[in-house]
């Protein structure tokens, strides 16, 4: 199958080329820049992937894009697709969007916290949300893939809003990424002498996945009426933690979010539950994994939760791989990675 990529000179899009070159079923990967008037070596836009790397990254063309391959996965900034994927959308081109533009089905929640034009009110609600473990992409034309922070939270809420263990208005996450989760543009937040030797908050009670996590928590339970969420920059490159706090339901105790745990994920290859082992990004950093731990209190009848990815890859190019898969009904494990960075 031959695939395109538009956005490969971004982290999420290297790393997503990166996975889908050992992709049994993918035979030819096309490249597509919006920067390129001709065709330029990528090892001159991108010089980690070294200069024996002889694909050509392409101007973009949207036409070209669907004459000569099967798929296009969008590895854009935000606000981008909302206009560049239009020609797809009416052409019923199958698009992986690695972007925020179509996750929301409300066009006013997405202004409200993106503070962009919403694309258009039907593609928003046509769009499908690739939580690969929770929905599937068969069938669907267009995949709205998961955000990094959404994705790591919403594994770590499913079985304990799912299964009704949790006092509804409790739910409080505390979520930490590394820089890669900002992308290659530098903000003064991700300035090495700001990130160095530091931790920051930003985003306070402001950030688009608070949305994003309540639209799907609540497609579970609509009462659940809010979470408190706060995201942390770690001086790390790669890596996410969301630690999730919930007060317990009556009568939940340890074994019953356990068994919770257990239940939801038991088929689940690359989501691993680690009990009261909790897990670190090192488990979890260059793999797919989603490793998931979880420790009930009684002294104060807290459930908490630890749910770790590698943002880059289950966060972004992995997930959108499972959903590649789903949408071709290929392996669901393959080009996908399942050993870490060591040591
Ligand atoms: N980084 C992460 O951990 C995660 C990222 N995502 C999402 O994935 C997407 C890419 O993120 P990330 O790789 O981190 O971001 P980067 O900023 O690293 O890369 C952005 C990419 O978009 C391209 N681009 C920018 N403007 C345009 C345009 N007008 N037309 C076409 N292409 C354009 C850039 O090309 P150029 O180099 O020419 O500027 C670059 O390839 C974002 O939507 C992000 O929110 C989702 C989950 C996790
Ligand atoms: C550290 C950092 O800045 N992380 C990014 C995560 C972006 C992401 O997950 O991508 P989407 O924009 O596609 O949701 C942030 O907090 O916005």
């Amino acid at each position: 199958m031959k695939v395109a990529i538009v956005g490969v000179t971004g982290y999420a899009g290297m790393v997503l080329y990166q996975l889908l070159k050992s992709h049994p079923e993918v035979s030819q990967i096309n490249l597509y820049g919006h920067d390129q008037k001709q065709a330029q070596p990528l090892y001159e836009a991108v010089p980690q992937f070294g200069p024996t790397e002889t694909t050509l990254l392409l101007p973009y063309d949207a036409d070209a894009i669907m004459a000569d391959n099967q798929v296009v996965f969008f590895a854009t900034s935000a606000g981008i697709t909302n206009a560049l994927a239009v020609p797809f959308i009416k052409a019923h081109f199958p698009v992986i969007d690695l972007s925020g533009d179509y996750r929301l089905k409300d066009p006013a929640q997405y202004e409200k916290w993106y503070h962009k034009p919403a694309a258009d009110p039907k593609a928003l609600q046509d769009a499908h949300f690739g939580l690969a473990e929770f929905e599937n992409a068969q069938g669907h034309t267009y995949i709205a893939n998961p955000g990094c922070y959404a994705t790591a939270t919403l594994l770590g809420l499913a079985p304990l809003v799912q299964q009704h263990l949790i006092v509804k208005d409790s739910l409080i996450v505390d979520a930490k990424s590394g820089t890669s989760g900002a992308g290659k543009k530098l903000t003064t937040l991700t300035h090495f002498s700001q990130t160095n030797e530091n931790l920051q908050l930003y985003g306070i009670n402001t950030h688009k996945h608070i949305p994003e996590i309540m639209q799907e928590v609540q497609t579970w339970d609509p009462e659940v009426p809010a979470l408190q969420f706060t995201t942390t920059l770690l001086p790390v490159t790669t890596g996410l933690m969301a630690t999730i706090y919930a007060k317990a339901a009556p009568g939940v105790n340890g074994a019953a979010v356990a068994k919770a745990f257990n239940d939801t994920y038991q088929n689940d290859f690359f989501v691993r539950f680690t009990s009261e082992q909790l897990p670190t990004l090192k488990q979890v950093v260059g793999s797919n994994f989603t490793d998931i731990g979880a420790i009930y209190n009684p002294v104060t009848n807290t459930i908490l939760v630890v749910s770790v990815i590698d943002n880059v890859i289950k966060g972004a190019g992995g997930q959108a791989i499972q959903n590649f898969n789903q949408m071709f009904n290929f392996d669901p494990l393959a080009g996908l990675p399942t050993t870490v960075a060591l040591p």
